[in-house]
């Protein structure tokens, strides 16, 4: 399914990531296949689906940590390949120890020359200097001299953005990012996301079990369930019908205020591990109102 809506970032020309035919298989379970899936400069895709549908495993083949078992993914042009630091990786929000003694600026220098894979890029003053630049990009000035297990869950994730937007990466991969975080701090660290796309073209995929705090940056929904997937407008997706086809039941999408619930979508299959950040009520994920597109 392509998307028929203008996807309002997206800026013209060749895709920075293309997916052809791409199926994954881990642990002899074939988690997705048949991904055709175009990410073009600019593009905020968000990665919706039940626990265990391969969402994560999807950032992992694209950042070469796992084969593709059929198809293929290509970078800028060249098939992926592990340790491409022209991308970046955001983790799941977790709190580090509070006796953890690297500071907030040690943290986001990591993402410069702490790789084990990638050359130092700069000298020293240089990445002092990259280093400063970017922490004030993430308004964490105040307080990135500090240990980062001082530091709150919110603050931890905007050093996290902060070191992975340090290395200027042509693609961003967001791995359920504000999971644990406070709607405050869900919506500061989507707004660092957004302005680095808006402002320098990188595009974005975005894992999450709750598309609500990224339905106005959302240029297109992928959606995966049942070994299948949707992919489009959020108006096109997260549909009932659209829905209760991918999962093969019924599944009901509600709009509550400016909020749309999923209902009835079933796990995806009995072994899935589940996290925090999942709604109790039927397994569902909940999902955003459809807007037609625009930044926060
Ligand atoms: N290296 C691996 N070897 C075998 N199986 C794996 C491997 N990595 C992940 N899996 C399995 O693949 C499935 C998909 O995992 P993945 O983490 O991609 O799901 P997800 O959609 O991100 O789920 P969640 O919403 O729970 O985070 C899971 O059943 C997981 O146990």
């Amino acid at each position: 399914m392509t998307a028929t809506h203008p996807t309002p970032h997206a800026h013209r020309g060749d895709p920075v990531l293309s997916m052809r035919g791409a199926e994954l298989t881990l642990g002899g379970r074939t988690l997705w296949s048949g991904l055709d899936l175009d990410v073009h400069p600019g593009e905020f895709i968000t990665v919706l689906g039940a626990n265990g549908a391969g969402k994560s495993s999807l950032l992992k083949a694209v950042l070469g940590l796992v084969g593709l078992s059929g198809g293929e993914a290509r970078f800028q042009g060249e098939p992926v390949r592990r340790g491409d630091r022209r991308m970046a990786y955001v983790p799941q929000q977790r709190v580090f120890p509070a006796g953890t003694p690297m500071r907030g600026r040690d943290l986001v220098a990591l993402g410069i020359d702490g790789h084990r894979f990638g050359p130092r890029l700069f000298g020293r003053g240089a990445v002092r200097q990259r280093v400063e630049q970017v922490v004030e990009d993430v308004h964490a000035v105040e307080y990135a001299h500090r240990p980062v297990g001082e530091l709150s869950g919110g603050e931890q994730q905007r050093l996290r953005i902060a070191q992975a937007l340090v290395s200027d990466p042509e693609l961003l991969l967001c791995d359920e990012p504000l999971s644990s975080l406070d709607l405050h701090h869900q919506q500061e660290v989507s707004l660092l996301v957004d302005r680095r796309r808006r402002e320098h073209g990188t595009p974005v995929l975005f894992v999450t079990h709750d598309i609500n705090p990224v339905l106005p940056l959302t240029d297109r929904v992928l959606y995966f369930a049942g070994g299948s997937h949707r992919l489009g407008h959020p108006d096109e997706v997260m549909r009932s019908d659209t829905l209760s086809e991918l999962y093969g039941t019924r599944v009901d999408v509600a709009q509550i205020g400016d909020r749309i619930v999923v209902l009835g979508a079933p796990d995806e299959h009995p072994g899935a591990r589940t996290t925090p950040s999942s709604p109790s009520s039927a397994s569902a994920p909940t999902t955003g109102a459809p807007t037609s597109g625009g930044t926060a």
